[in-house]
């Protein structure tokens, strides 16, 4: 795929020239040739705002795309949607309905959107949301705590669909630049018309590709483009795509030391309902090392377009030696259900199935459960003490989930006396040592 770019701004250019002429031949809703002939400009001012490049104002945006993208007629279609026609309905939607060059304005009406007539946005809002900002207002991301030997580069966010994410991460923490990267160029552009719209554009900078390809050139680009030396890290990552590939992304992130060591706060989205197994087992499970490495937290949320869908956002604040902890190898029970996930993410990336599994997510929670993986709630809300007798084990889905609570609890206390254990051990050292 050309999408997982080897190169940035050259082959980004090529790539947008030619979805903007399949636009124009119809092969997409004909108004996303504008919003993505202006996606390269509003990139590159995003990465020279401070260096005296005007930005473009949200009324020029307004003036400039308004009347092309048709904001006369902002209503739902019916009937099958043309591929990003759903996308390009928030933009108008925005661009309608909010004030340029207020972020919160904008805000509101994606909010609005979602509640309403948007069911489908898979964004992060409501109790989502609150849990991203809350866990990234507890954590040091601005500019200012730079060091010498590691500056901050703010935040960094992987998958960005439309912005929605971006621009209240950037109105949570005013001054900080947030980097967010987004594998889809179609959305990019859609993304950077949004935070254009919103005035955003000198502190989010929506840059395109693969985090696989991205992420080890981050900060050689960060450098390049925002004079950062020598090498910057971010103080606070927030991941938003399948669970499946946070391990992915997560090893990039230790390996070339994106995040801040000592106090860098980690967000990860969806961890329940598409099952973030290994990843889950690297920074939050009792017994695999992690608390070595991260203090870890889960907080259990809803939706935003369906209140009765339960998922799970994590949140690990990084430890002073958070690169270089010793994970052990992760449970087999973990691994089938990494792997079970893997799958269901071809079907559903395939457009095999609408992304709906209520059995997989109920299997996944029983498995994490079992591995001492489970939201602050659980304990407080839903434990009651399981009669373990045979019968009820073999009534599956509750019993199991049961089990696994008590077993989870039982492997934290173990966890914990251990550390304990180790940590007087390794008093004692210090005191010889001296
Ligand atoms: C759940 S959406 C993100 C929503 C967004 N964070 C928000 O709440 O407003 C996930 C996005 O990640 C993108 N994505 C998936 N894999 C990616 C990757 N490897 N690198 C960059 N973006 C990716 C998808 O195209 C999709 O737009």
């Amino acid at each position: 795929m050309e999408t997982e770019q080897r190169g940035m701004l050259p082959t980004e250019l090529s790539l947008t020239h030619r979805l903007s002429a399949a636009a124009r031949c119809g092969d997409f809703a004909p108004e996303l040739a504008d919003v993505l002939e202006l996606s390269p400009s509003l990139r590159a001012e995003a990465e020279h705002s401070s260096s005296g490049v005007p930005p473009t104002t949200p009324a020029a945006l307004l003036a400039a795309l308004g009347p092309r993208i048709g904001l006369e007629v902002v209503s739902r279609p019916t009937g099958r949607l043309l591929p990003y026609q759903r996308e390009l309905l928030l933009l108008r939607e925005v661009l309608a309905k909010a004030k340029p060059g207020s972020p919160a304005r904008v805000a509101r009406v994606l909010d609005a959107a979602a509640e309403a007539s948007f069911s489908w946005a898979k964004f992060a809002g409501g109790s989502k949301a609150a849990a991203l900002l809350a866990a990234m207002r507890g954590g040091p991301p601005t500019d200012t705590s730079r060091s010498a030997s590691e500056p901050s580069a703010g935040v960094l966010e992987i998958g960005t669909y439309i912005g929605n994410s971006a621009l209240r991460l950037a109105i949570t923490l005013p001054g900080v630049r947030v980097t967010t990267i987004e594998l889809d160029p179609v959305l990019v552009a859609i993304a950077r018309s949004l935070i254009a719209f919103a005035g955003l554009t000198g502190f989010v900078s929506v840059l395109t590709g693969h985090s696989k390809l991205l992420l080890p050139r981050l900060q050689a680009h960060l450098a390049a483009t925002q004079g950062y030396k020598p090498r910057p890290c971010f103080s606070a990552v927030f991941m938003d795509r399948w669970g499946t590939q946070y391990d992915e992304d997560f090893a990039l992130i230790q390996e070339h030391g994106l995040l801040q060591e000592d106090g860098g706060v980690l967000v990860a989205d969806n961890v329940l309902t598409t099952a973030a197994a290994s990843f889950l087992w690297r920074v939050a499970a009792p017994g695999s090392g992690s608390s070595e490495a991260f203090a870890s937290q889960i907080a259990s949320v809803t939706e935003v377009a369906d209140r009765s869908k339960e998922d799970w956002v994590s949140v690990s604040v990084s430890l002073p030696n958070s690169r270089s902890a010793t994970i052990a190898p992760q449970p087999d029970a973990l691994a089938r259900l990494q792997a079970e996930s893997e799958k269901l993410r071809e079907i559903v990336t395939s457009g095999g199935s609408s992304g709906d599994h209520p059995d997989f997510v109920q299997r996944a929670r029983a498995t994490l459960v079992h591995a001492g993986i489970f939201p602050m709630s659980y304990e407080e809300d839903t434990w009651t003490e399981p009669q373990a007798s045979d019968d009820q084990q073999e009534d599956g889905g509750e019993a199991v989930v049961h089990m696994g609570q008590q077993q989870g609890r039982q492997q934290q206390q173990e966890k914990e006396k251990e550390e304990e254990k180790r940590d007087v051990e390794k008093e004692e050292e210090d005191v010889i040592g001296y």
